[in-house]
């Protein structure tokens, strides 16, 4: 286990590469089990996610392989439905993916509960619903899903909540099925639209996906294909923040600008001076920032998955912001660790209040979960003195060669070893 360390004070200029989604890759990886032939996706990023969903796939008797590191080769051909009750798929939350595709595919499946991020309560409700909707008998037997279907039928699914997850696991669950499958109230996220595009090169057929109706008419046979990812919309933002918040002229380069509309607009209201270009972005230095609510939304929302890392910046902002996350009711655990790093942050219900400027300082904490080590990178680069942030697993779920990306921005990080005392008092607290 490691320990990332972080000299803070400094600021940061250069260009920074986004890699692809992860929120795409862990989607398109199980997506690959439905296709007969090999499918090559060109762009993956280098995270934990992408590892253990390609151990996964080999599990089941998928040949995975990587060319130039980011693409990956899979050829589906000798895969059975072999259960995988828990182990690596408690590591990572998008392991709900293997459902859908592997009910898809084989028409039963056992897949232990997803793990990921602990944000307050993350039910799959509305993935079994549209699972039954199609025609599989579902069952929750130990911490495991059993899913069985005679024959998948395609059928009219309205979601209850609007969640990417569900939309995504119906739509594998569906590509296949007989006849028609129509998603109402469909989340409208960029990965979904990913997705679809990948399953439609495999030879699918759907329509609408980014709206919030997705029509799919069920196909017998499914090919391999070549697919590029988009990149990655919340590492962009995470970089976008970064730039606002220590940057003295960064550009984001291999980006969407459109996806990042709701971020954009909410640095410009603080005072940031931003720059977009066709796949570009630059952030310039920002000085005087001044405090702005936000509250996270569905997309084209402010993403929940940039509220952490944005607290981080309103600390620097002149005035009080309250943040509100709408889509999980715990995510502010970063909110402790920051205010050990002089932070004035109070947490009320579903708000954090933030009050500033103040001038963060070094400190020992601890990333929670993903966004949490990103919010506290953001804030180690802010601060003065050294921050050590444990919990970095955590942190690799989600961004690629952060701490190379990052000194080559001129910053100064660096990995190291967890004494055996450290991993002691990890473990105890
Ligand atoms: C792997 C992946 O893509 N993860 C993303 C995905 O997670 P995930 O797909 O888990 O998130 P959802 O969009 O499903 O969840 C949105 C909300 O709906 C609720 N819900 C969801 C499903 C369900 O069956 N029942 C239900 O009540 C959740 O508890 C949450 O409050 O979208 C989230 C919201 O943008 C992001 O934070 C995650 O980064
Ligand atoms: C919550 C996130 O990821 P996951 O859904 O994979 O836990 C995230 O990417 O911020």
């Amino acid at each position: 286990m490691e320990k990332l360390k972080i000299a803070g004070g400094y600021p940061l200029k250069g260009t920074i590469k986004v890699s692809g989604a992860k929120n795409s890759a862990v989607a398109l990886i199980p997506a690959t089990i439905l296709a007969e032939s090999p499918v090559t996706i060109e762009g993956l990023p280098d995270i934990s996610d992408v590892q253990i969903l390609k151990s996964l796939l080999e599990e089941i008797g998928g040949k995975v392989t990587f060319k130039n590191d980011e693409d990956m080769i899979v050829d589906p051909r000798k895969m059975v439905s072999m259960p995988l009750p828990n182990g690596k798929v408690k590591k990572l939350r998008a392991s709900y993916y293997l459902m859908g595709a592997m009910l898809g595919r084989f028409k039963k499946a056992v897949i232990g509960l997803p793990g990921g991020c602990h944000l307050g309560p993350r039910p799959i409700d509305q993935h079994i619903k549209g699972f039954e909707a199609l025609g599989a008998k579902v069952t929750n037997e130990q911490g495991a899903i059993y899913l069985r279907a005679d024959e998948l039928r395609g059928a009219r699914i309205y979601l209850d909540v609007v969640s990417v997850g569900a939309t995504i696991n119906i739509m594998l669950a569906a590509v296949k099925a007989k006849g028609k499958t129509i998603i109402e109230n469909a989340a409208k996220e960029p990965e979904i639209i990913d997705v679809a595009t990948l399953l439609t090169n495999m030879g699918a057929n759907i329509k609408g996906a980014g709206t919030d109706i997705i029509r799919i008419e069920g196909v017998d046979v499914l090919n391999g294909c070549h697919h590029t990812i988009i990149p990655d919309r919340i590492e962009a933002g995470t970089f976008m923040i970064l730039g606002a918040a220590v940057g003295d002229g960064v550009l984001i380069d291999n980006v969407i600008p459109h996806h990042l509309e709701s971020l954009t607009a909410k640095l410009r209201e603080m005072g940031v001076p931003i720059e977009t270009g066709d796949e570009q972005i630059f952030i310039g230095k920002s000085e005087n920032l001044k405090a702005v609510d936000v509250k996270t939304l569905v997309y084209p929302g402010f993403p929940t998955d940039l509220q952490q890392p944005f607290t981080a910046l309103l600390t620097k902002a002149e005035g009080s912001a309250v943040v509100t996350d709408t889509i999980y009711s715990g995510r502010f655990k970063h909110i402790d660790e920051l205010r050990r790093m002089n932070a004035s942050v109070k947490v009320e219900g579903r708000s954090a209040i933030i009050s500033g400027p103040v001038k963060l300082q070094g400190a020992r904490v601890k990333a929670s979960d993903l966004r949490a080590g990103a919010a506290l990178v953001i804030a180690g680069l802010m601060s003065e003195g050294i921050t050590e942030i444990t919990g970095v697993e955590h942190i690799d779920r989600g961004y690629s060669n952060l701490v190379e990306k990052l000194n080559g921005l001129g910053a100064t990080l660096w990995r190291e070893r967890l004494t055996q005392q450290e991993m002691e008092q990890l473990k105890s607290s």
